[in-house]
């Protein structure tokens, strides 16, 4: 019986993927299998000792302590571009809302007193104050040009805009599914002199904290509109206020909200709702879920952010798996205890990603724990299953 710890609430597709004949999944279990979370913050937390694997149902990590689990031989899984639909679609949305005005206008409509003739008489006498801009001809400047980036540059175009993108690390693949309207930024400062609106969709690592900060600002065009639906830290929020109170920006909407940009008039801060729709957390609750699965039963390797793509189909009577440090003679030393131990392989893997390197080992015979501990004394290894 494998054991599954949530963190978050999971959606139910997800969970019911792990059939409980051979799961046991609950938000407190001891010894746990498997992590599965969303945005707690594990960097706190004791690694329990018998943890093989964490499951992040969506797209940042930021909240996991990835270097430590890679030092214990343990993958730790996202789900790219299940969630970026929805944050795609908020991400229009506030465009819109900051073109538009809208949040003001609502408020000064809900704010308006008096019988129906004197609000409509109110509504036309104020409603000038809410006048706004629209998209087409605009340009939009994204940073990050991977699964929510790529989609929002390609659904802005189709409403008129015009696209300038910042993505030095872009991946081959996300680079095939932009538009070739997308126009590319060979800085991001170039980006900045360029766009109307900028959007960030890069993940918050040391390269992105503050990367748009007061310096930066001074590259903008008067009146841009700043959006920040990737996280918090990214932008530099005393810098944007105080641009937004000097009236060179004219509005910062995002999904993270702190004592200090919650309540500016020029800002719309959200709770961190970008992920949040009912397709989206579904879409990654499946994702995740098949992803341990196969990693626990099988020890294949999908869409890890710390170990390699890994897949092998079984053939044999047993599998081992092995985590070990990236460096040289390990493949020797552990097929060396396997032939000791008079067992035949009969097929095998192994790939590494910097400084880890994982083994798929199919043997002709079942495994005992004595072969383990003996592959487990070689220095370098991290972890080993017989699955
Ligand atoms: N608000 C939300 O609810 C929500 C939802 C999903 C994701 N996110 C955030 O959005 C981020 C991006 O998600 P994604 O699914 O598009 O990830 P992704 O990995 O598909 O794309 C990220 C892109 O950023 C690029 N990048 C990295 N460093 C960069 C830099 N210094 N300058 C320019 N580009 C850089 C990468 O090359 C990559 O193409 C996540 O890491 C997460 O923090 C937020
Ligand atoms: O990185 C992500 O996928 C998003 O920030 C979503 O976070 P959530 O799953 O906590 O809503």
């Amino acid at each position: 019986m494998f054991k599954i710890l949530t963190l978050n609430n999971i959606s139910v597709a997800g969970l019911n993927r792990l059939p409980r004949d051979k799961y046991e999944v609950a938000s407190e279990i001891m010894h746990p299998d498997a992590i599965l979370l969303r945005s707690f913050k594990m960097h706190e937390m004791e690694i329990p000792k018998t943890l093989k694997a964490v499951g992040r149902a969506g797209a940042g990590i930021n909240n996991i302590p990835v270097e430590k689990l890679t030092s214990m031989g343990i993958p730790v899984f996202n789900t790219p571009g299940a969630n970026a639909n929805a944050v795609k679609e908020l991400v229009v949305a506030a465009l819109l809302i900051a073109s538009r005005n809208l949040t003001q206008a609502w408020d000064y409509a809900r704010n308006l007193e008096g019988d129906d003739a004197s609000i409509a008489k109110a509504v036309e006498a104020g409603k000038k104050k809410y006048a706004g801009t629209e998209l087409p001809g605009k340009t939009l400047g994204v940073i990050g040009l991977g699964a929510i980036g790529g989609r929002i540059a390609n659904a802005v175009i189709g409403l008129g805009m015009k696209v300038i993108g910042y993505d030095p690390t872009v991946t081959i693949q996300h680079a095939w599914n932009l538009s070739a309207e997308v126009q590319r930024a060979l800085s991001f400062e170039e980006l900045l002199s360029e766009a109307d609106y900028i959007t960030f969709h890069v993940p918050l690592i040391d390269a992105t904290k503050n990367m748009l900060n007061a310096e930066r600002i001074k590259h903008m065009k008067n009146n841009a509109i700043v959006l920040n639906f990737a996280r918090g830290g990214i932008v530099d929020d005393d810098a944007v206020i105080k641009a937004l109170d000097e009236e060179k920006l004219y509005a910062y909407i995002n999904d993270f909200p702190t004592n200090e940009n919650k309540n500016h008039p020029r800002v719309v801060s959200l709770p961190h709702l970008g992920a949040s729709t009912f397709e989206a957390e579904e879409n990654c609750a499946v994702m995740v879920a098949d992803q341990i699965q196969d990693y626990l039963e099988n020890g294949n390797i999908t869409n890890s952010v710390n170990f390699p793509e890994m897949k092998m189909p079984r053939a044999g009577a047993s599998r081992i798996t092995i985590s070990n440090s990236n460096v040289p003679n390990m493949v020797g030393q552990i097929t060396s205890v396997l032939a000791d131990s008079g067992i035949n392989i009969v097929d095998m893997l192994n790939k590494s990603r910097g400084d880890i390197a994982y083994n798929l080992v199919d043997l002709g015979t079942g495994a005992d724990e004595e072969v383990v501990n003996k592959i487990k004394q070689i220095e370098g290894v991290l972890a080993v299953r017989i699955i």
